[in-house]
């Protein structure tokens, strides 16, 4: 029971990132009548532009996120990327503040270090071999152990940041430079892992709630560089293996607790599921289910947040997502297209406003549903395809 938004009876979210991801979860708060506020490293984010009131601030810093924090006394605190002080969360949870869904889940998902050695050395999940280092001599000596060819990548970091696949001896150390360059905080260790040719990867989108956990269907992927470029629902799976995914994320999930969305990421292979990585909160390969579900992955974060009931998730179509990326730097351009886009059947496009491109930036997201994923696949290709950024300087 709540009162209305700027009401002195309102329930209030405060989310940490303001992505296209947190633009979503803001929308579907309102939708539940709650106030929202977002908070990024930098004026103009999409869910800044959706929600009631906004803050600039470096997420890094722990005084900086307090003192906004204890301003705002939220109901929730939602983190929406990895890269947050997360110690400071430890902290606001223990003096009563509902971090999402706990502050231990956002702090062993920041680093690649936390949730791996959680995933693999406690709780004995099967993952690719994997090593850590803190130097080049270090990262030479990985890289002899688990043999080429490898995948480094800077332990904080999201997208593919500082993600390289490393194939011989001589590009080591352009790898670990790149790895120096990519990561999002100062903290340099990196992670070396050996390289999974798999079939296919998903995305296990999971929620608990206080109706239990509740599994959507599987997320099919393509990453490129690191990061998504499409993805489509349901991913064609033999029930055995969507049992094996499911436990897998129900184990993961369970350990780290709390209400939520988790998007639970896993490497199909012949030797069976490996556990790649989780994060507690919506996942950018789940932005299909703004299209493909009754209720997408935002809508069912906010609803377990809120701790409103679940009793039950429907896939209403397959469909698929297409990500337009950017591909240099530029503060004024126009993005066009949208009519060729909008022409495909059953296409919606997501412009997520975002000030600045950057190369590699996702800027929008074109989402299709068909009678089957291949075709829709085949119109969210064509739909982005038919987008581009015209760069004015
Ligand atoms: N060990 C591996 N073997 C083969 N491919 C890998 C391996 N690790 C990562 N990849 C590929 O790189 C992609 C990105 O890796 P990962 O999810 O670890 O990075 P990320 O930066 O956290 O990405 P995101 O934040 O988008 O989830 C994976 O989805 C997969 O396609
Ligand atoms: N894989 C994680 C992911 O997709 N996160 C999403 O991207 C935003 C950062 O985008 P930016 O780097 O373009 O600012 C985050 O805020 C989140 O919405
Ligand atoms: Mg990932």
């Amino acid at each position: 029971m709540y009162g209305s938004p700027l009401s002195k009876q309102s329930r209030k979210l405060l989310l940490l990132g303001s992505g296209e991801l947190g633009k979503e979860v803001v929308l579907e708060a309102q939708r539940l009548g709650v106030e929202t506020v977002a908070v990024d490293r930098y004026a103009g984010a999409p869910a800044m532009q959706v929600a009631h009131r906004f803050y600039v601030t470096d997420m890094l810093d722990g005084a900086s996120i307090r003192k906004i924090i204890e301003e705002e006394r939220p109901d929730y605190i939602v983190p929406e990327i990895e890269a947050i002080a997360t110690d400071t969360l430890l902290e606001l949870e223990r003096e009563g503040f509902n971090v999402i869904p706990t502050a231990r889940a956002a702090k062993l998902t920041m680093d690649r270090e936390g949730i791996r050695r959680l995933a693999a050395e406690t709780l004995g999940l099967p993952t690719a071999p994997y090593r850590f280092a803190d130097t080049l001599d270090e990262l030479k000596q990985a890289v002899k152990e688990l043999g080429l060819p490898c995948v480094i990548k800077p332990i904080m970091s999201s997208s593919g940041k500082g993600q390289s696949v490393c194939r011989t001896e001589e590009e080591i150390e352009a790898c670990w430079n790149y790895a120096m360059e990519g990561g999002r905080a100062k903290k340099q260790r990196i992670i070396v892992e050996g390289f999974i040719s798999f079939d296919s990867e998903i995305t296990l989108l999971t929620v608990r709630s206080v109706s239990g956990t509740a599994f959507c269907a599987p997320i099919g992927h393509v990453q490129k560089d690191g990061d998504y470029i499409e993805s489509w629902q349901p991913h064609h799976m033999p029930p055995e293996q969507i049992e094996e995914a499911e436990h897998i994320a129900r184990r993961i999930t369970d350990e780290l607790g709390g209400y939520g969305l988790y998007g639970v990421e896993l490497f199909l292979t012949k030797d069976g599921v490996l556990f790649s990585e989780v994060s507690p909160r919506p996942h950018d390969t789940g932005m299909v289910t703004m299209a493909t579900q009754d209720l997408s992955e935002f809508a069912l974060h906010v609803r377990a947040i809120l701790g409103y009931p679940i009793p039950s998730v429907r896939l209403l179509s397959p469909g698929a997502s297409h990500t337009l990326k950017a591909d240099r730097e530029s503060g004024a351009f126009r993005i066009g297209g949208l009519e060729q886009a909008l022409a495909v059947p059953n296409t919606q496009v997501r412009l997520f406003g975002k000030p600045e491109t950057k190369v590699g930036r996702r800027m929008a997201v074109v989402l299709s549903t068909a009678s089957d994923v291949e075709e829709a696949r085949e119109s969210a290709a064509k739909a982005a395809q038919a987008l581009f950024i015209r760069y004015e300087e």
